[in-house]
């Protein structure tokens, strides 16, 4: 055990309304849109296939350049109540927006620097037009902060002289006070989203994360800050040296989820998992024929998969530099949004069930007692669905879409449910009620082998 001042502060799940609001939302919609969304991965005629948030680094432009892109933002195409409406129509709960990516550029009138919208055509408050729009759709606005800036000039990724320790002093009083500002501006902002903090300069400056968390807490009481933006005293992340999770939720997950068979463990704690659409572009990207684009089938999957682990999911959209929303992220929203219309009840408020992981698909466990959801993804030709049940739990009935279906006790705490066979286009549910006696005078005998 090692004696900690900025380790964690609190062990085990939150369980205060606002992170209970925070948990119950589930599906959330990530959405990164920057400077970079102008250029969207091609610079001089040339497509470059990483990411394109990071084309000024892969295309190796001089930061006054990339910079100079602040003169052309002026999105004719923005409407921030179209895309709440797309949200909404979506069955996202809430937003998480990046304030500031990697290159330092703010969507909104920050007094911490020039930097920032109030110097492009569009000039507005990009970020209260959002926070506005979303929160009247009902949806709650997280913001997404890179502790890492490639236009600021006391930015340091290591500390190794006395000059980089004063600079990069300068550099996190810099993010306190836009962190602050943030908190204090926007006061309906329900989470903070960090990023952009491993390298050397920060993790020797755990003291500093701790600090930023308390303050968010105290500015804006109930604020949630994920695990990413904490390292303690010796520099461990996440996790302090104790292996106790920093933050209130688990931020490892990114572009991957973690496996239901063989990483349980993160049903103790909150977690979030974030996802591209192809296989790597958070910013636009205006090729998309470089990678796989996830359908939205795909992504519903791992949505719900993530909601049987007992995490949230939250899945990106990178509006183009006009402010459009392309195609395919249009009928991604549309295609998820007319399922979870009728079922968003197996994954808003729901979570781990508990029961082991079957291969038709996902359990899901309501907030109702004795019940549980099936999600089927990979209906077997037989129709039969095998249920494996903890031991002693009874199964006394299965219906989908209201109607019952037979369900037989086949061996000890295993149920078959008899559904259709048939080809299904969207994942269907089956609710099972647990409880009741179970079949009367059932002999099982183990083998002798
Ligand atoms: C491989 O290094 C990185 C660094 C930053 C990222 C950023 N985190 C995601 C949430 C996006 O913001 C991406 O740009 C991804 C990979």
């Amino acid at each position: 055990e090692f004696k900690l001042q900025y380790g964690a502060q609190r062990t085990g799940k939150r369980t205060d309304a606002a992170m209970e609001r925070w948990r119950g939302n589930r599906f959330g919609q990530f959405i990164h849109w920057g400077l970079y969304a102008i250029p969207g991965g091609v610079w001089n005629g040339k497509t470059y296939n990483y990411a394109a948030e990071f084309l000024k680094s892969s295309a190796k432009i001089p930061g006054s350049t990339w910079d100079s892109l602040m003169y052309q933002f002026n999105p004719k195409k923005f409407s921030a109540k179209e895309w709440a409406r797309m949200a909404k129509r979506m069955g996202a709960k809430y937003m998480t927006i990046t304030t500031k990516h990697h290159e330092g550029f703010c969507l909104w009138p920050s007094r911490f620097t020039e930097f920032n919208i109030s110097r492009t055509p569009y000039g507005k408050d990009i970020l209260k037009e959002l926070v506005d729009a979303y929160n009247a759709e009902g949806i709650d606005v997280n913001f997404y902060y890179s502790v890492l800036d490639w236009h600021h000039p006391d930015w340091r990724y290591d500390i190794k002289s006395p000059e980089d320790s004063v600079a990069f002093r300068r550099y996190l009083d810099f993010a306190f006070n836009q962190l602050k500002e943030l908190a204090t501006n926007y006061p309906t902002v329900k989470a903070f989203w960090f990023d952009g903090t491993w390298d050397n300069s920060v993790k020797k400056n755990g003291w500093w994360t701790y600090e930023v968390e308390q303050m968010l807490k105290q500015v804006s009481p109930g604020a949630i800050v994920n695990s990413r933006l904490r390292a303690d005293d010796r520099g461990a992340r996440h996790f302090d040296s104790n292996g106790q999770l920093m933050g209130d939720y688990e931020s490892g997950y990114e572009r991957r989820l973690p496996d239901p068979v063989t990483d349980l463990k993160v049903t103790k704690w909150d977690w979030e998992a974030c996802m591209t659409v192809p296989e790597n572009q958070w910013g636009y990207h205006k090729d998309w024929s470089i990678s796989h684009v996830k359908s939205p089938l795909e992504l519903l999957e791992m949505l719900v998969h993530t909601t049987s682990m007992g995490g949230n999911f939250l899945l990106n959209f990178g509006p183009a530099g006009d402010g459009s929303i392309r195609p395919e992220e249009q009928r991604i929203a549309a295609e998820i949004g007319s399922w979870m219309q009728n079922n968003g009840n197996v994954i808003y408020n729901s979570g781990y069930a508990g029961w082991e992981k079957q291969d038709w698909g996902y359990f899901t466990a309501p907030s109702r007692p004795n019940t549980l959801n099936m999600v089927v993804f990979n209906l077997p030709v037989s129709g039969l669905l095998k249920v494996k049940v903890p031991a002693g739990v009874k199964i006394s009935t299965a219906s989908t879409g209201g109607k019952k279906l037979r369900v037989e006790e086949i061996a000890k705490n295993q149920y078959l449910v008899h559904f259709e066979r048939k080809w299904f286009a969207m994942p269907q549910v089956i609710v099972l009620e647990t409880g009741g006696e179970g079949k009367k005078g059932a002999q099982y005998q183990d083998a002798k082998t």
